[in-house]
């Protein structure tokens, strides 16, 4: 695909010109509209003309050419910006283009997403054309560049060289580093990550903190070497840390961290009624959080708690674009903005009945559009299909350290005690055999894992962190077979009880992404949770633990491609073992 260079060409800003001086028409007119002035801070009348993806004037007067020209007469509805979504990772089972079209239909139309799967999955040249692919979706997408990979890979210094960093860095939608998941590291002299984070300044891109816990030395110093906002506050009195740090801070609320309600009861009790460096994140929840909406949700609840309705809009739209010096593109209904705008019934009432991103009609009278489609085989996102099998020889668990599930994603160590010898475990302890395998089939890594479930007998996912396979269950002959079916339908989740395929969630991207609706893997994701609840599984969110078992910024053990590894010590307890 051509890159343009510029936001708009010579020739469309021309062609912008002509509109105001009356030789051309605008493609849309919105009359009559009460929308919110952002700069102003307050619902203001007039008319907005828009042409192609760009507001292009918003005021009193109204077009003198009119024809070609819709008009839209938008008595009677509240226009505020299209929200923003700081924070996403689009590949909880959704992927980046249905999470897209999914955030559209609740007036989220600009997205800084995370690029994590795409470093691990794809090329980097596949990664670049599928970035340049993103740029023509309505909802405007932007990219995060990891400098870790939030876990031990055996070819990290070729997926996070100076090199691969440098260009992520230079992609002209990639506008933050981070998220800094990998900070100790950088705390305790790793000068790479500290050269990435300087080289990130200076192309003007913000730094982005993962400080869960952080104590306010740790904060000052992050602070110093260059981090901006931060979206692991879980007090009001960590978000007043990080406020009086300097911090954008997100609030967040999300599958794992349902916080926002607690934060901002805390956060009046401690006093703070300035909203100016506080914006909202739902941080990648998995799909059927979003049942109720994306940062329209958090919006509604920010109104409930009683932040003023304008602040809460200002906190989803205005706020986050000035963090990201986006203000010239983003953020509000005044000349020149890309034309994201949510068309409400009511001030306080924030998901939109209609909802114009890049000027087209997304949403309209509360009808949903499909806009954007994607040939995922062209950026190398294929089915899963391993050449090898898994054989009973594989199954072996004499391991003495197991990995012990305090909640859906912290683990510690403990000692094995039980007999793992057999080929089915008792469902009357909540011990189960659990492994991690290379997609490539050279390694595996053995264990159990206490706390996942009674009663699952055979669960396999190639839905992890880097795609590697996860197999856990209490019968080996069950967990074979859901590995030999997952590999069947080119990746996915898949249950398996006494001989039979229960449950299934194809993967077709890669193993780790659906192509189907967020509405309808919400329906599925419900089933799994429940299936898993009923055989004994006590957490709130299964997908987020399949992801995090591996995952190196959370304590205390993980099960990673090198190893199982201590996350606190830094080191491999016990290497995995090639096959
Ligand atoms: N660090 C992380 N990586 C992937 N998904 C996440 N969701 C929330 N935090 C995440």
């Amino acid at each position: 695909m051509a890159e343009q260079r510029y936001r708009w060409s010579s020739e469309q800003l021309r062609e912008q010109l002509a509109i105001i001086d009356g030789k051309r028409s605008p493609e849309k007119v919105l009359t009559n509209a009460t929308y919110l002035h952002t700069y102003l801070h307050q619902w203001k009348k007039g008319n907005i003309w828009i042409d192609q993806d760009r507001i292009v004037y918003v005021g009193e007067r109204l077009p003198s050419k009119l024809e070609q020209c819709e008009v839209i007469d938008c008595s009677g509805y509240y226009l505020v910006p299209g929200y923003i979504e700081p924070h996403a990772h689009p590949f909880q089972l959704y992927n980046p283009q249905t999470f897209a079209e999914y955030a559209a239909k609740w007036g989220t139309t600009t997205i800084i997403n995370d690029n994590l799967m795409l470093v691990l999955q794809l090329s980097k040249k596949k990664a670049f054309s599928f970035l340049r692919a993103a740029e023509s979706f309505p909802v405007t997408m932007y990219w995060w560049c990891r400098f870790d990979g939030q876990t031990e890979l055996e070819n990290e210094e070729e997926k996070f060289s100076y090199a691969a960093i440098k260009e992520w860095l230079r992609q002209k939608t990639v506008v933050q580093g981070g998220e800094l998941t990998g900070w100790p590291r950088l705390l305790a002299g790793d000068d790479a990550m500290l050269y990435w984070i300087q080289e990130a300044k200076q192309m003007k891109k913000q730094i982005e903190g993962h400080f869960p816990g952080a104590s306010e030395k740790t904060l000052t110093k992050m602070m110093l070497i260059g981090a901006d906002c931060d979206h692991e506050a879980m007090t009001g009195k960590e978000v007043y840390e990080r406020l009086l740090h300097g911090y954008t801070v997100s609030l967040r609320y999300s599958s794992i961290r349902p916080d926002l309600p607690v934060l901002l009861e805390e956060m009046k009790a401690l006093g703070i009624g300035q909203y100016d460096r506080l914006i909202f994140t739902t941080d990648g929840s998995t799909p059927s959080f979003y049942e109720h909406g994306i940062i329209d949700q958090m919006i509604r609840l920010a109104i409930e708690k009683g932040v003023p309705i304008i602040d809460a809009y200002q906190m989803a739209t205005v706020n986050v674009a000035r963090h990201y010096q986006m203000e010239h593109l983003h953020g509000s209904i005044t000349t020149g903005r890309i034309a994201h705008i949510n068309f409400l019934q009511a001030p306080d009432d924030p998901t939109p009945v209609s909802v114009l991103a890049k000027g087209q009609w997304v949403k309209r009278d509360g009808y949903s559009k499909a806009v954007s489609s994607l040939d995922w085989g062209a950026f190398g996102m294929a089915p899963l299909r391993l050449t090898w099998q898994l054989s009973l020889d594989d199954l072996q668990f004499s391991m003495p350290l197991g990995m012990y599930m305090e909640n859906s994603v912290i683990m510690r160590p403990y000692s094995i005690s039980i007999d793992t010898s057999h080929d089915e475990l008792s469902t009357a302890h909540d011990e189960s055999f659990f492994m991690l395998v290379d997609r490539n089939g050279k390694w595996r890594v053995n264990t159990v894992v206490k706390g996942f479930a009674t009663h699952v007998k055979g669960l396999a996912s190639s839905y992890s962190n880097t795609g590697d396979l996860l197999i856990i269950g209490k019968s080996k002959r069950d967990m074979l077979l859901a590995f030999q079916r997952m590999n069947e339908i080119g990746g996915g989740i898949v249950l398996v009880e006494d001989g039979e395929v229960i449950h299934e969630i194809p993967l077709p991207l890669g193993g780790v992404m659906s192509t189907k609706p967020v509405e309808e893997l919400m329906m599925e994701e419900k089933r799994l949770k429940t299936m898993l609840a009923e055989r004994g599984y006590r957490f709130a969110d299964p997908v987020y633990s399949l992801l995090f078992f591996q995952s190196t910024h959370l304590p205390y053990i993980r099960i990673t491609p090198k190893g199982i590894y201590d996350v606190m010590n830094k080191t491999i307890l016990f290497p995995s073992i090639m096959r």
